[in-house]
């Protein structure tokens, strides 16, 4: 059964079309790896994904849930899906345990002690296991990001949702933060990943999208989407992203 379901999507900012009918299925299991350049509305269509930008028209279902139904308990069907940001977004004034507790009691209505066993439980997952205690300002940027994706898993999500989770990181920390989502993927986890890793791309997903000016040129595998591209924009993104300094090896 599809877990993802969009159709139709469109989303402007005042004059500016960024999403101009946007159709995309996911699977259960799949991992989607979205490219495209910088300006093409990928972080958007992700953020109207779990409704953090309303969309204009068109249909986000996620689990059977329609989440652009007016009449649906949002912050409910949001559960669903964990995000994941750029820029970590933990809070600094508390601990890793604390960030990693705090929605699981106010939003799930978890104990202390349950939420504590999972907070830790994913903690381990992500290689943070006796960082309980540590504040965010204590962690590298790449373990602030695997916090990050812990907490999010603490929620139970179906879906986890990246925006370029490793583009804020010194690139000997990037390497972590993928190993840890590769785990993932590979434990069958649902995942749609905003991405200038092309690698991670070619090696991770089921499905690359490559967008342009809000529509979707060419989806498939990544050895045919990366590998053999048939569009002509695609190519040319390819080839900037794949030998950005023009250079002939
Ligand atoms: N809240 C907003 N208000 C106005 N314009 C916005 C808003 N969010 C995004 N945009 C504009 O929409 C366009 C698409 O942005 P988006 O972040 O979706 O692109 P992107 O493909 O993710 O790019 P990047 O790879 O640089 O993150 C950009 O021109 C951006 O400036």
């Amino acid at each position: 059964m599809s877990v993802i379901e969009i159709s139709g999507l469109h989303k402007a900012f005042g004059s500016l079309e960024v999403l101009r009918g946007i159709d995309l299925t996911v699977e259960r299991g799949d991992v989607v790896c979205i490219i495209g350049p910088s300006g093409s509305g990928k972080s958007t269509l992700l953020r109207c994904v779990n409704l953090l930008e309303q969309p204009d028209s068109g249909k986000v279902v996620v689990d059977g849930t329609e989440l652009t139904d007016p009449d649906v308990d949002i912050d409910k069907a949001r559960r669903r899906l964990g995000m994941v940001f750029q820029s970590f977004n933990l809070f600094n004034h508390l601990t890793v345990l604390d960030n990693l507790t705090i929605a699981q009691r106010k939003v799930l209505g978890r104990s202390r002690d349950e939420a504590e066993r999972i907070a830790k439980q994913n903690l381990e997952k992500v290689g943070l296991a006796g960082r309980e205690r540590s504040m965010p300002s204590q962690l590298s940027g790449g373990q602030q990001q695997r916090a990050a994706i812990a907490r999010a898993l603490s929620m139970d999500p179906q879906v986890m949702l990246f925006d370029e989770p490793t583009s804020a990181l010194d690139p000997e920390l990037v390497g972590d933060v993928l190993g840890v989502m590769r785990a993932l993927a590979d434990e069958g986890m649902t995942m749609l990943v905003v991405t200038h890793e092309m690698q991670f791309a070619r090696e991770v997903a089921d499905t690359v999208l490559f967008m342009d000016g809000g529509v979707v040129v060419e989806q498939g595998p990544p050895a045919q989407v990366i590998g053999a591209p048939t569009q002509e924009r695609t190519r040319t993104f390819l080839a900037r992203v794949l030998n950005p300094t023009g250079d002939n090896p």
